[in-house]
């Protein structure tokens, strides 16, 4: 069956500014869109404010600053404040938060009050049925596996037919073997229901696995919004670079257009003669081999990981091991001084200015 939505809204976040009662500044200056039915992801370290923008957008907690809007009505903004059961919004919390005592139906039947009793069921049935649980209906939650209850407390969610359905990690109480399944799933149902959606996760691996775009928040303030390609591809500095792949950084100086590393020298066509940059190198971004190559290298460490070996590398002018990800078998068991060359795509360099750095540098 088809599941309808009344509307595919726009929500966008202008010059949004939180602070909490105890002062620190949660959020500064945040505009974002997420645009109709798509489905985008917040994405950011613990405390960087994604929970609490969604709080904003679903009316639990107010701006300091800034204006919401759903589509062109302004729903939170200087002297306006729609309250949470006016906006069409859906949340869907990290535990589910479903009643125990209430049966299925009447957990998904229960943000349905303005519907008369058989509307209210015949509404959460056809809840039920987009996520599959029909059969479930008078059955209660502690019945359900981790990922049903999830999919209960989505179909709860999208009972009501929200314009915008908001998600706070919505799979970080499933094992990791069922979150993948759920994901997919959940994706499933909210491309079938064409509701907006913006799924809060700290994860940059799910963010690329469900987001159509993924807006990346630290301390605050959005650092980059884009597709996963964009991100992956496009860093707009080192902390987007380290969200999305592990890295080794090295730090120099431009000169004659390029920053001399151990690693060799790369060119930095964007930065000014004689400034400060760092160099990041991804795991992945290294050839290895014991016949001969560009720079020679020591084993250090090395332990399988099943498709891939992890290696630990002493490199001549290196002040740390260098980190490699290289295909297992590509180098003997007994292997010890090898060669390596850096795959160019591999490369990122940034001007350490617009960058305090993460501290990791080799
Ligand atoms: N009710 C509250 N009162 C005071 N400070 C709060 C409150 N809720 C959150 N904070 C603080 O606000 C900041 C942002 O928190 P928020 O929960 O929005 O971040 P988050 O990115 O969702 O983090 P997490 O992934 O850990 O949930 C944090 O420093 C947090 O400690």
């Amino acid at each position: 069956m088809t599941a309808g939505v009344s509307f595919a809204a726009r929500l966008s976040f202008e010059g949004i500014s939180h602070s909490y009662a105890s002062g620190a500044e949660t959020l500064r200056d945040v505009s974002l869109a997420a645009e109709p039915g798509e489905v985008l992801c917040l994405l950011g370290p613990s405390g960087s404010g994604k929970t609490t923008l969604l709080r904003i957008a679903a009316g639990i907690e107010t701006q300091n600053a800034g204006r919401i809007r759903l589509n062109d009505r302004v729903i939170a903004g200087p002297g306006v404040f729609l309250p949470p059961e006016q906006r069409s919004i859906g949340l869907v919390f990290q535990d589910f938060a479903l009643f125990p005592h209430l049966t299925i139906l009447d957990n998904v039947r229960f943000g349905l009050t303005a519907l008369s009793p058989s509307e209210a069921r015949r509404e959460a049935m056809i809840a039920l049925e987009r996520v599959g649980l029909e059969t479930y209906a008078s059955a209660y939650p502690h019945v359900l596996s981790g990922g049903e209850q999830q999919r209960v407390a989505l179909a709860r969610a999208l009972a009501p037919r929200p314009a915008v359905l908001l998600m706070d990690e919505p799979f970080s109480g499933l094992d990791s073997r069922l979150k993948d399944a759920v994901r997919a799933e959940t994706l499933d149902i909210l491309r079938q229901s064409r509701a907006t959606a913006i799924v809060v996760t700290h994860d940059a691996e799910e963010a690329m696995r469900m987001g159509d775009r993924i807006a990346l928040l630290k301390d605050g303030r959005l650092v980059q919004t884009g597709t996963a390609e964009d991100l992956y591809r496009n860093p707009s500095d080192p902390f987007v670079a380290g969200f999305f792949s592990e890295l080794n950084e090295f730090t120099g100086r431009v000169v004659s257009g390029a920053v001399e590393t151990p690693l060799g020298r790369f060119p930095a066509p964007d930065l000014t003669e004689g400034e400060e940059a760092i160099v990041a190198v991804r795991l992945s971004g290294f050839q290895v081999n014991q016949q001969g190559g560009t720079i020679p290298a020591r084993l250090a460490s090395r332990r399988f990981l099943g498709v891939v070996e992890h290696l630990e590398l002493a490199v001549p002018g290196a002040d740390r091991h260098v980190r490699a990800r290289v295909r297992c078998g590509t180098l003997a068991p007994g292997a010890r001084d090898i060669w390596i060359d850096v795959v160019p795509a591999d490369v990122l360099v940034f001007a350490r200015h617009s960058f305090e750095t993460s501290g990791e540098s080799a």
